[in-house]
Parts: structure tokens; sequence; C-alpha cells
């Protein structure tokens, strides 16, 4: 069945499915082979260029992906679909060990010429779209948050669009505001951050959600708690802490709170996110009743982190210094997700709470200070 077909049917099949705006389908699928971006050749406007059969694996390309989450994700999708079918990208030098462990290719997502050569060139099929200012660096550079957050993330929806391509774009907790209910957040509420990157984020899902119902886009989006990971660093947002906390407590046995000791917050440990990620990019799209899910771990407050942290060093010593930024931010985000529309549509289930949490991050950071003591 040639390519514009099977598209076209799996456009409509999508329109018809609960939740899906089924009122406009008709409009919908008359549009679904054209570009959303004008490009210069007309064999480019359409979904031609690259079909994904089930069959295969898909030839993955992550951008943003030397931050927190992306060398992780890496290894994770290339145990999985094979070393060469996965291409981390970034602006950044890679450190040697991530440069050996698998392809690696400079991409500016704000390029878009030069993404689409990626695309093209390496014959990509998933998109997994990780480049972004995170919530406590935007505010400190709004005009570089709004140029990486909307300008690139148009790039990437029209790109995605224009090759076919199942396109995966993280949310946040921080994409819910004070006037969203806090304890628990469902999927679907008011949603007004205050943050650039609240309102980046929010404009990522509508935008996706858009392209999918207009274009076909394959388009999925999972709101991530804040993440806790023991070997990659966190890039300047409001739930750092809580990644930071492990480090000192091994290292130094002191640790300087930034946000005050009641401040409840969503968080999920990194092997959970990723392997969110690939289940829900797994997915099959019938069993997607919706684009953007909320996903959910744990829930804990700084002062509950702590005496979790002291169980296994009880000598821990902690004060804090509030950070007005952060802690503003802290105060308008969920306390508590609600994932159940996850958990019905797609299985999902998280392993970690907090007590093994704590534990895995312990042993993993006091694992490594012994080898490096050792050196
Ligand atoms: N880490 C977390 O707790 C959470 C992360 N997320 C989302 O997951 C995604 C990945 O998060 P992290 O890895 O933690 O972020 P990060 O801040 O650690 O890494 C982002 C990466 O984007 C890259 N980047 C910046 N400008 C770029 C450009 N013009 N072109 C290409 N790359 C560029 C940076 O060099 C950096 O390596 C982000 O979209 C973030 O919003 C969502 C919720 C929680
Ligand atoms: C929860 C997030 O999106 C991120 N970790 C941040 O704190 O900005």
């Amino acid at each position: 069945m040639p390519v514009v077909r099977a598209l076209t049917k799996v456009a409509k099949k999508a329109l018809l499915a609960p939740g899906c705006g089924c009122q406009i389908s008709a409009v919908a699928v008359r549009h679904v082979s054209f570009s959303p971006r004008q490009v210069t050749s007309a064999s480019d406007a359409s979904f031609h260029s690259v079909s994904f059969s089930e069959t295969d694996h898909p030839k993955v390309l992550i951008t943003g992906g030397l931050g927190q989450l992306g060398v992780g994700l890496a290894k994770l999708l290339r145990k999985r679909y094979g070393k060469n079918n996965v291409i981390l990208s970034d602006i950044r030098k890679p450190p040697t060990h991530v440069f050996h462990s698998g392809p690696f290719i400079y991409s500016d997502i704000l390029d878009y010429k030069n993404l689409r050569e990626i695309v093209v060139n390496n014959r990509i099929t998933w998109l997994v779209h990780y480049s972004a200012l995170l919530s406590a660096v935007g505010e400190a550079n709004v005009a570089l948050a709004r140029a990486v957050n909307i300008t690139g993330l148009h790039n990437i929806l029209d790109i995605a669009a224009e090759h076919g391509l199942r396109l995966f774009v993280p949310s946040t907790i921080g994409a819910f505001g004070p006037t969203s209910p806090r304890n628990p957040t469902p999927d679907l509420c008011v949603q007004r951050p205050r943050t650039i990157y609240g309102v980046s984020k929010v404009h990522a899902e509508l935008m996706g959600e858009y392209y999918h119902h207009r274009y076909g886009l394959d388009f999925r989006c999972l709101r991530y708690p804040g993440i806790i990971s023991a070997d990659s660093q966190p890039g300047g947002g409001t739930t750092d802490y809580a990644v930071q906390i492990f480090h000192d407590a091994v290292k130094t046995g002191k640790f300087e709170c930034n946000l005050k000791p009641d401040t409840r917050l969503p968080m999920m440990y990194i092997d959970d996110c990723l392997r969110a990620t690939l289940e829900v990019m797994e997915a099959p799209a019938e069993t997607l009743s919706m684009r953007t899910y909320n996903i959910n771990a744990m829930s804990f407050t700084p002062d509950e982190l702590v005496q979790e942290v002291q169980k296994q060093l009880p000598d821990l010593q902690v004060t804090y210094n509030i950070d007005a930024v952060r802690q503003g931010i802290a105060d308008s985000w969920p306390m508590n997700f609600d994932d159940s529309n996850a958990q019905n549509d797609w299985g999902w289930k998280h392993e970690y709470d907090l007590p093994e949490l704590v534990q895995t991050m312990l042993n993993f950071i006091g694992s490594e200070s012994q080898i490096a003591h050792a050196n």
C-alpha cells in the first residue's frame, strides 16, 4: 500500500479513536499529506520519505542528548534496538565515554536545515526531543529559553511531520501553575504556569496534539516529575536539590537545601522515567486515548527526603538557605500527580518508591566515591 494511503488510513483511525475530536476528521484527513511548513522541494512536502515498519527496529535521534536524561535513554534504546540505531545529538562536546559508546552528532535544534539533513541522511524514524532550558535556568535567560523551547520545538514538529516520524517530547509537572489543582493534579485541568519553561511546555503539548489531529503526526508526550539520577547531573531545574543531596551527603556529610523543608513535589527515579518513555513509544497507537499523559512515582518534601537519607547516613547535617526564585516556582507546581490514565491506557506502573530510591542512589554514589578514593 502506498505510504500516503497507509498514513491516511492510520490518521483516520487515530481521528476516530476516543477523545480525538472526531467532528473535524473530514477536514483533518483531507489535509493529512500536506507539510505544515513550506519547503523548497515538492518531494519534501509529504510523508513519503521514511516509513516505519513495525517489524524493523526504529532509527532513533535524540536531541539535547548530553543532559541529565539523554545518555541513559540512549543506553536503554541501544540495548533494545542496536547501538547504531540510536544517535545522540547535542550542541555540547561529548565526554570521551559517551563519544565511544555509540553514534554522536552535532545538532543545534535552531538550525532547521541541519536537523533535516540529519534526519534524511540517517533515515531517522523516531525522534526523541530532549533539548530544553529547564525551569530555573529558563527564568535566568528568558530569551534563550523562548528560542530553544518554542522556536526549536517548531523546527522539530515540522521535520517530524514532513518525514513521518514518531515524535516524543517530554513535558513536566512545570506545565501546571498556581491555579491548577495541586493535590492531586489530573491530566486535564487548568494549565496557567508562571515560568517560561512551563509556558513553553504547555505550548509543546498543544502544538504536538494539534499536529497529531491536523497532520496525523504520531506525537507522544509524558509529563515527567522531577527526575533523580546518580550518574548524570541535572541541568538547572527546581527539583535539582533532590539529586544534589545524595552527592553532598556522601562526599561532605553536609547539605544546604534551597527549598523549604515542607515543599512537596512529585519525583521519579531515572530508570522509571526512561522505561516509561520506551513503553509509551512502543505502545500501539490504538491504546493511546490521549497524546499527553502524567506519569507518577512518589512525592516527598525535603524534610522527608532528609529523614530517609539519615536512616543510612545518620550524621548528615542539613541547613536551609531558600532560593526565592526556585521556591516561588515549586510553590506553584503540583504536589501529587494523578497518572491513572497512563496506568489504564498503556499499563504504566512505577517501580521505585522513596526507600528504594534512596538506597539505590546511595549505593551508586557511595561505590563511585570509593573507587575515586582508591585511584
Ligand atoms: N530532568 C528532569 O527532572 C525533567 C526533565 N524534563 C524534560 O526532559 C528533557 C530532558 O531533560 P534533561 O536531560 O534534564 O535536560 P538538561 O537541561 O540536562 O539537558 C538539555 C540539553 O539540551 C541541550 N540544548 C540546549 N540548547 C540546545 C540547542 N539549541 N540545540 C540542541 N540542544 C540544545 C543542552 O546542551 C543540554 O545538554 C527536557 O525537555 C526537560 O524539559 C521534564 C521534566 C523533568
Ligand atoms: C521538573 C522539571 O521539569 C525540572 N526538573 C525542573 O525542575 O525544571
